[in-house]
């Protein structure tokens, strides 16, 4: 311990040294010479420095190994600045939304409410900016190197990192560069450019009269809502009849139906042929094919008028310009890195966690990646590992979906369907017991073997959202059915219909 904190104080005045530090690394840190053609040592280097890559460093320094993060845009990455945290605002904005159409039912006289979406987003901003300067100072704090810049491997023998001139090596590097929005190109739809992402939604300045969405995922779905509720008027484009195809099925058709019946012009078996700039806004020319008809009859229709055309059809992974090829580093075929159950790549000492991976893209999985990684490599726990397995995930649609585990569908696939029992109910929340609006609750177990042991819950509903991760745990430690059953209900609350299912 003394050597590590020797070596940290050293580190920090960027003194040229050669120190032996468990584990016998030498480091030299140089990096206050510009003209050095020494390479900067760590115990860890760390490319991208948002939900995985700051997990991993953060945890790494605890665990005493000197750590740098390498970031080139802005820490926190993709949920910090456009993902979760920002959409979670917009979320939460639109709830209100949505509330303010109970008030009368609930006996307020609201009279004439207004939204700004200005005021929303320059609070929105300064929440992000303020969440930038929290993981600044977390670095600071726990000694870790930043460096900005764009980290590109170098051909050297010992994987090493080059950033803006400089080099850095480290007995590991993990890379956690994360992804970005799915573009299509003009080639492929055109005029397809004018149109923005996820990243263009959190830029946008004003609240669009007139929205299309393309895309039929979490982010579609997510953002069809959030425009919606806040007023603008929403076409949402899918390719098949229905959202979230991956789901249980139950989820995916409930999901759509509510998307409809919150005002949402749904357009099923549809794709985008064109786009093209009017003085009105953009034209988009959309293609409807008609499974009904054998000779797969094809409608064209345009929507006009459209301030913001979204795609919101996939990610794909961050490694253009980071030079894993010269690296033989492995990839799939959509470019994402492949590791193995322990994140290592195919290179020793270097590994991959979070979305570059392409496996359950959200924060809390590469937050965790990140952490069992740090364990395993400067705590000597050779076993730590994530496990990918019953992931629980929300989707924070309106109302919201929690699920976790398999699908109906998987489970049947996986088990046989004499070895799958489903429960399942639909119902009204009470909270709409007096109101006009309504939203459904629906909510399904998926049981396997005679012991019943519950490997899936799925429920879209008020509430659903702060319902799952106590569910989540409970299926973690094996519960049954007969668990379920035994475990006394809150009333009056939806989420005791998960504990009385017949
Ligand atoms: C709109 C949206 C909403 C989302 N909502 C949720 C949600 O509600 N819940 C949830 O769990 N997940 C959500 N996600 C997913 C979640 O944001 C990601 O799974 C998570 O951020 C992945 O973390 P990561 O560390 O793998 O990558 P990132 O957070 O993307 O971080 C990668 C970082 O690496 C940097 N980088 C890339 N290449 C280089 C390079 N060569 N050199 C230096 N730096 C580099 C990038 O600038 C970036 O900061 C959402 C995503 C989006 C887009
Ligand atoms: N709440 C959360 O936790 C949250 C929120 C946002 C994002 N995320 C994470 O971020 C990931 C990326 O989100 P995403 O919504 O972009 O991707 P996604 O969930 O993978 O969904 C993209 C969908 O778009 C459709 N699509 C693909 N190519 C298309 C094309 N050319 N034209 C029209 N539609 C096309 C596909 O659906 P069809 O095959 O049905 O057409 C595809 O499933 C998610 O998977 C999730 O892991 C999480
Ligand atoms: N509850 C989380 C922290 C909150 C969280 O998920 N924060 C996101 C961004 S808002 C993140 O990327 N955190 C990285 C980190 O905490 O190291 C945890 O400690 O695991």
């Amino acid at each position: 311990m003394l050597f590590v904190r020797l070596g940290r104080l050293l580190h920090n005045m960027s003194v040229p040294l050669a120190l032996p530090r468990h584990g016998g690394i030498i480091r030299r840190s140089m990096a206050s010479d510009p003209a050095t053609t020494e390479t900067t040592r760590f115990d860890l280097l760390v490319i991208g420095g948002g939900s995985g890559g700051l997990a991993g460093a953060r945890r790494a320094s605890e665990l005493g190994a000197s750590t740098a993060v390498i970031e080139s845009h802005k820490l926190g990455g993709t949920c910090v600045n456009v993902g979760c945290v920002p959409k979670k605002v917009m979320w939460n904005a639109a709830v209100h939304a949505e509330y303010l159409h109970d008030h009368s039912d609930y006996g307020f006289d609201v009279g004439n409410v207004r939204f700004s979406w200005e005021a929303l987003k320059a609070k929105r901003d300064a929440y992000v900016g303020h969440l930038n300067r929290i993981y600044r100072n977390n670095l600071d704090k726990a000694k870790i190197q930043t460096i900005h810049g764009h980290a590109r491997f170098t051909n050297d023998p010992e994987p090493t990192v080059e950033v803006n001139g400089k080099k850095y090596t480290a007995a590991h590097i993990l890379i956690a560069t994360g992804g970005q929005p799915t573009v299509l190109t003009d080639d492929e739809v055109p005029g397809g450019s004018l149109g923005v992402t996820s990243d263009g939604f959190f830029e946008l300045e004003t609240l669009p009269k007139r929205s299309v969405i393309v895309g039929a995922g979490y982010i579609a779905v997510e953002m069809a809502g959030i425009l919606s509720t806040l007023g603008s008027k929403t076409s949402l484009i899918i390719r098949q009849t229905g959202v979230l195809r991956n789901f249980d099925s139950f989820i995916s058709t409930n999901c759509t139906k509510e998307l409809q019946n919150s005002g949402v012009d749904l357009w099923k078996n549809s794709e985008v042929k064109s786009v093209s700039k009017t003085d009105k806004g953009l034209e988009v020319t959309l293609v409807t094919k008609d499974p009904e008809k054998k000779n797969n009859e094809e409608k064209i229709s345009t929507i006009q008028e459209v301030d913001c055309l979204l795609w919101a059809i996939g990610r794909q992974p961050n490694t253009n310009g980071l030079n894993i090829g010269e690296m033989g580093l492995d990839t799939d075929e959509r470019g994402h890195i492949i590791v193995d159950e322990f994140q290592n790549t195919s290179r020793p000492g270097v590994y991959a966690v979070g979305d570059v991976c392409g496996k359950a893209l959200l924060t809390p999985v590469a937050i965790a990646a990140g952490r069992k990684l740090a364990h395993r490599l400067f705590e000597g726990k050779k076993d730590s590992k994530l496990d990918y397995s019953s992931i629980p995930t929300v989707v924070f649609s309106h109302p919201p979906i929690g699920t976790v585990g398999l699908t109906e569908e998987e489970a049947i696939k996986l088990r046989g369907k004499e070895n799958v029992k489903i429960y399942k109910t639909s119902f009204t929340p009470m909270y709409h017991a007096i109101t006009s609006r309504k939203s459904l609750c629906i909510m399904k177990l998926v049981c396997e073997g005679k012991e019943e042991k519950v490997v899936g819950l799925h429920m879209q509903g008020l509430g659903c959202d702060e319902m799952l991760q106590g569910f989540a745990l409970a299926i973690k430690m094996g519960a049954t059915k007969a668990d379920f059953d035994k475990t006394v209900a809150i009333h009056p609350t939806s989420s005791e219909e998960f504990v009385t299912m017949r």
